[in-house]
């Protein structure tokens, strides 16, 4: 299990700041919650830590060792798996091909040489198949392997994207609004999915989610981003209660009761 820290991260984006000396610590093993009114700087946050946006100033540091010059493959290689907000799956490749794209460099290649029938690849490639399979069926949507990747519901492709993020056995994952487009059903089930990751597969999660029931149930503390700012980090009871939040975000966000 791997711990990552944000020391006193900030971002410009012209005159505009958009994240402001951040400090977030998350342990190894822990769910960690970011969340938010629109625009507070949590995808941001995101995107600076795996590495697609450069901080103006700061570190992150997974394990101690810093992360905070490299490219986002780097990131990526070493440990930090990542989702979007609005991505969607490659059209024209099934749900079982989409996930293998996840896998590293060297699977990929091994993936195409047994396309085009290089000898001694096809063994290599029947064990990435097998591993994505086994990813499917980690979120429960192994039936749908052989379906169209862009067939499938909104819910459905989030949940295949966090089959290929786990693919590639990151330490950390990071989510962005992984609920989005679920029913509250389907939110249970991703409260449960977050917390097999965690347990099963020792990965340590932070996620920004708007839907407040899967916040306060699954993580283990929230921190509470305001214009860039932490306003508040604490265990859910904490944040709950804490007056600052429901002025910034709860009582004022249509979004708090969307669960
Ligand atoms: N590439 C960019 N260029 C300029 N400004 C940006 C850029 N990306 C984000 N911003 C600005 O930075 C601020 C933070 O945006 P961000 O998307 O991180 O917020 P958020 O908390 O994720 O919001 P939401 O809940 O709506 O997703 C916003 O004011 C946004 O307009």
């Amino acid at each position: 299990m791997a711990e990552l820290s944000i020391e006193r991260l900030s971002l410009s984006f012209g005159g505009l700041a958009a994240l402001s000396d951040v400090d977030i610590a998350v342990p190894a093993g822990e769910i960690r919650g970011i969340i938010g009114p629109n625009g507070a700087g949590k995808t941001t946050l995101l995107n600076v830590v795996s590495g697609l946006v450069r901080p103006t100033e700061g570190e992150i540091r997974l394990d101690g060792q810093p992360l905070t010059r490299l490219k986002a493959s780097e990131v990526a290689a070493r440990g930090v798996g990542r989702t979007f907000q609005t991505s969607l799956l490659f059209k024209g490749m099934t749900v079982l091909e989409n996930v293998m794209a996840g896998m590293h460099q060297g699977l990929r290649a091994s993936v195409l040489g047994a396309a085009i029938g290089l000898p001694g690849v096809l063994r290599e490639e029947r064990q990435a198949r097998e591993r994505a399979r086994e990813a499917l069926a980690f979120v429960g949507m192994l039936s749908f392997a052989e379906r169209d990747g862009a067939s499938l519901s909104f819910g459905q492709q989030r949940l295949v994207e966090i089959a290929r993020s786990l693919v590639a056995e990151p330490k950390v994952l990071l989510l962005d609004e992984p609920a989005v487009g679920l029913s509250p059903p389907r939110v249970a089930e991703l409260d449960e999915l977050l917390r097999r990751i965690r347990d099963k597969r020792g990965i340590t999660i932070i996620m920004v989610e708007h839907v407040i029931r899967l916040v306060m149930g699954v993580c283990d503390r929230i921190t509470v981003l305001n214009s860039g700012r932490k306003i508040a980090d604490g265990t859910p009871d904490v944040i709950l209660a804490d007056p600052f939040v429901k002025e910034a975000y709860l009582g004022k966000s249509p979004d708090a009761d969307r669960a």
